[in-house]
């Protein structure tokens, strides 16, 4: 196995030049009840890609900003559209595209809880459940009222309501594609959906495009429907974050993962910790075998039914369950503040998911701790991580509980 050719694209575009810094929320000149909400949700002063990014996509460009995992990149579009919405408008204005269900309610919740005095109507459009719930009834009779401003989702739900006429894109003024690699690239099948809902909006529709890692061809694809972008970037070789310490365990053979996860298992569950495997199979096979050893953990992927992903995020979130079990599912843009830990208990199969995987921990500043699980045929991805990205990954110390 080897990452594949797109992950080798080095980041040869470039950041526009200069570009306004603001270096507190209120010199962006946001309305006061968006402040508030900002404010009451805890904010004090803006990171470094929202104090850039936010009042490009209030001044109505086209945006392209890239930032590390875990550095407020959805508070920097929600806090941006919010702003560009109008609220005395009982109409559809802003659609948010984001890969996974999971992710897509919670940048839901985030528009809430920012807009929170902006008396926004925004809806969740994840779809998957077998029985609908009040909530969802209710969502989806706002918007056949066109009474919802915004809307988070994955594409092929939303895309699905667009064709049903059940979401009304005539006054959608803004369109966020949020993790923008991974619905624009090829491998999930995403792209054509995006492009289909694109011929849905209208052709002034500002559009704002958002990841921690993005590569030339995806810049060169958003060109199909963006217009002179402002672009945020960083380079490759700071997009690790530094407060995340990386580190290897050579397993040798697949068959000693086990047991060494095993004796790892204390240090894990001090806060709380992700375990990422690369099947659904996998992660099937080692949450039954921990739990067989009387072991706690919960685990997650795409085959299981929603109310049971529903569960164990919300008992995942609430710290009732602290090591969870998961593909690359939950790899992009969840957040959960307590997760100091991850394990890649297999390398993951491409070089960005790498960075989405280990950015689970240690968000917004927070210290975060990653160990590679390394058989004898992985020692050869791990150094092409290493000159990838531009780090050093060390051999895990023996006693870890020291480090955190
Ligand atoms: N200005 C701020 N002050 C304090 N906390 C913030 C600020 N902005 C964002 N946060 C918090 O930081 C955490 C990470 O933010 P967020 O999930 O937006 O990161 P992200 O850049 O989108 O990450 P990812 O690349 O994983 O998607 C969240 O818990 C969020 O509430």
């Amino acid at each position: 196995m080897s990452f594949n050719k797109e992950s080798d694209k080095s980041l040869k575009f470039k950041t526009s030049k200069k570009l306004k810094i603001c270096s507190s929320f209120e010199s962006m000149n946001l309305n006061s009840e968006l402040l508030q909400g900002i404010y009451n949700y805890g904010f004090e002063a803006p990171s470094a890609i929202q104090s850039r990014a936010i009042s490009q996509i209030i001044s109505g460009k086209d945006t392209i900003a890239q930032a590390q995992s875990g550095t407020g990149k959805t508070a920097t579009f929600t806090i941006g559209l919010l702003q560009v919405c109008n609220f005395h408008k009982s109409e559809l204005q802003c659609l948010i595209l984001s890969p996974t269900r999971e992710l897509a309610s919670q940048i839901n919740q985030v528009v809430g809880n920012l807009g929170d005095y902006l008396n926004v109507k925004s809806a969740a459009i994840v779809g998957g459940t077998t029985s609908m719930d009040s909530k969802s009834k209710n969502n989806l009779n706002l918007l056949r009222k066109n009474k919802c401003h915004v809307v988070s989702g994955t594409p092929g739900r939303v895309l699905d309501l667009i064709k049903k006429q059940v979401i009304n894109t005539k006054k959608v003024k803004i369109v966020v594609l949020d993790e923008a690699d991974e619905l624009l690239g090829e491998s999930l099948g995403f792209k054509q959906q995006i492009y289909d809902i694109f011929k849905h909006l209208p052709t002034s529709c500002q559009v704002v495009v958002v990841s921690a890692t993005l590569n030339k061809d995806i810049i060169e694809v958003t060109k199909k429907f963006m217009t002179d972008p402002v672009k945020i970037l960083v380079k490759q070789d700071e997009i690790s974050l530094e407060g995340i310490k990386q580190f290897y365990v050579n397993v040798d053979k697949e068959e000693w993962k086990f047991d060494t996860l095993c004796d790892l298992y204390d240090s894990l569950s001090i806060n709380q910790c992700v375990i990422f495997c690369n099947t659904k199979k996998k992660v099937d096979w080692l949450s039954s075998k921990l739990i067989q050893s009387n072991f706690s953990v919960v685990s997650m992927h795409g085959d299981m039914k929603q109310e049971d992903r529903d569960k164990v995020m919300n008992d995942f979130r609430s710290g009732h369950s602290r090591v969870l079990i998961s593909t690359d599912v939950w790899a992009r843009g969840i957040d959960v503040q307590q997760v100091s830990l991850v394990v890649n208990y297999d390398i993951p199969e491409n070089m960005e998911n790498y960075i989405h995987r280990i950015g689970r921990s240690g968000r917004f500043g927070r210290k975060g701790i990653a160990i590679n699980f390394i058989t004898r045929d992985d020692v050869k991805l791990l150094k092409q991580i290493e000159k990838f990205y531009k780090i050093k990954i060390k051999a895990m110390p023996a006693n870890l509980s020291d480090l955190s």
